[in-house]
């Protein structure tokens, strides 16, 4: 069927972009932690985490999405990104 061979063909352009857009927001932990070093300050930031999440939850409602499974989502985007940083620094 043309629908569903067309749904799905724009759901994997989606995916690669998705892919590409965690691989950015990963590699943006060098620089993350470099400054960190500098101002003295924890890989962990709950405040910040709690931004992210309280911005997640009003984007998550403004489109109707369920709101813990988005948690869910930028929890794991997040302990990436701090499983990042604490590579980086054992490297160093
Ligand atoms: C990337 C950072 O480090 C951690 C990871 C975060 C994230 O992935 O968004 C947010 C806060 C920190 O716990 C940061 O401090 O900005």
């Amino acid at each position: 069927m043309k629908l569903l061979k067309k749904s799905r063909e724009k759901i994997d352009l989606i995916d690669e972009k998705i892919l590409e857009l965690i691989s950015e927001r990963t590699s943006l932990a060098r620089n993350i932690i470099k400054a960190k070093m500098v101002l003295d300050m924890d890989i962990w930031d709950p405040e910040r985490e709690k931004q992210i999440e309280e911005k997640t939850r009003q984007i998550a409602r403004e489109n109707r999405i369920d709101e813990d499974k988005l948690i869910k989502i930028m929890r794991i985007l997040t302990e990436l990104n701090k499983m990042e940083q604490e590579q980086i620094l054992r490297r160093k």
